[in-house]
């Protein structure tokens, strides 16, 4: 029997019974893995543990970001160089060590990666136990039901991702369009400021493309704006977990399904970005299917190949890149595997945020609350409010 759909956004909906064989190749199977060799980090390298987890269930969660400073002073006053890598999407930031930061200074990081999506850092020496805790302070962390976990006890939190090219992605079974991702969207409350730490390297290849829902929004005419802004599309976690059952891995809590906005308002920017991602969006709900499919295949084709919405970075060892997973639609190239297979191994921190919130739920007034309860004057202090905001994007993407 198909899932049955309930109309309201964040509801999670009848387990799937999905046959689609197809699933993201990057998560699974899982590589033939080596704990032998002589390596600094075989003690983080990809395990599937057998444990079972109960349902994730709704929290209220509060985000640092809308405590900052806009002028972000602490932070960027106390980088050495601060580099806007394209006019839409990402920042680098030279001279800081993550280590180090005062809590200002994270309510300050918090909404500089809610503004421009992906923040990369060099160089850093942070422990993954450090930035777990780092991460812990933007949100609850997510445990993933299917993804690798370090081999070393305790830290089932971290999302391991691991190549070491004796498994060469298959381009028979996928497109490059298929890698790009969000986070998990099928979660009731997905991911928010996550952070990624690359503790091997290859010396080319495996750079990552993260493309930014806002400026996908913000390309759009106000008509077809405000026709996405009415509907709601579902998220799946079924074929990542059919291809890890076929892989014969344990799926560590069960999968589901979940309808969010198809446009979700940021909380702390109060932007609007497109929430849709090839990975995990199945269908536009309570549309006909063809019609669903030409609007999906369109979001997902603009996301993948209008390159005024990416950017592409290249990674070097103990760089730490922090994205919004609320906002951002991550790809990483495979090239790395398939024409010099080296190590690449990363670590990921997940903080869960909000029930991605649609632009009905996030009128003026509900973020005018928010902006009293936090002590702030709401009508000097709102940041823009929606329209207003993305008009900034908006010139950030077209008059740069
Ligand atoms: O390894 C990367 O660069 C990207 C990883 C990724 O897409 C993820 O953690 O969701």
């Amino acid at each position: 029997m198909a899932p049955t759909a309930q109309s309201k956004h964040g509801n999670q909906i009848a387990k799937p019974n999905g046959t689609n064989a197809s699933f993201n190749p990057f998560y699974s199977p899982p590589p033939a893995v080596d704990f032998t060799e002589d390596y600094e980090y075989n003690k983080y390298k990809p395990t599937f543990p057998k444990v079972d987890w109960e349902p994730l269930t709704e929290f209220e969660v509060s985000d640092r970001g809308l405590r900052a400073d806009p002028a972000k002073k602490a932070l960027l006053s106390a980088a050495t160089k601060v580099d806007h890598i394209t006019p839409a999407i990402g920042t680098r930031l030279q001279g800081l060590d993550l280590r180090q930061l005062s809590d200002t200074q994270k309510d300050e990081l918090a909404l500089l990666v809610a503004e421009r999506s992906v923040v990369v850092f060099e160089d850093q020496a942070i422990s993954i136990h450090e930035q777990l805790e780092l991460a812990r302070s933007f949100g609850p962390l997510h445990k993933h039901a299917t993804t690798a976990v370090p081999a070393e006890p305790g830290l089932e939190e971290v999302h391991v991702v691991y190549s070491d090219g004796s498994r060469p992605p298959d381009t028979t079974a996928y497109s490059q369009l298929e890698l790009f991702h969000s986070d998990v969207t099928y979660e009731i409350q997905p991911p928010g400021t996550t952070s990624l730490k690359l503790i091997s390297s290859p010396s080319v290849g495996g750079d990552t493309l993260w493309s930014s829902g806002y400026a996908l929004y913000s390309s759009l005419s106000p008509f077809f704006q405000k026709y996405l802004e009415s509907l709601s599309a579902l998220h799946s976690a079924a074929e990542q977990a059919q291809g890890s059952r076929a892989a014969g891995t344990h799926v560590r809590r069960e999968e589901i399904e979940t309808i969010h906005p198809v446009v979700r308002v940021h909380p702390v920017t109060g932007w609007k970005s497109v929430f849709v991602n090839p990975g995990f969006t199945r269908k536009i709900v309570g549309v006909p299917k063809a019609e669903s499919d030409a609007v999906l295949t369109f979001l997902f084709r603009q996301i993948s190949e209008n390159a005024e919405f990416q950017v592409r970075v290249r990674w070097s060892k103990n760089q730490v890149v922090f994205w919004d997973n609320r906002v951002k639609i991550v790809a990483l190239t495979l090239c790395y595997i398939r024409f010099f297979p080296r190590k690449r191994h990363a670590l990921r921190a997940t903080p869960q945020a909000e029930k991605p919130l649609s632009v009905q739920e996030i009128a003026k007034d509900r973020q005018k609350e928010i902006w009293k309860s936090l002590g702030y004057d709401p009508d000097k202090q709102a940041r823009g409010g929606t329209e207003a905001s993305n008009d900034l994007v908006k010139a950030k993407v077209y008059n740069d």
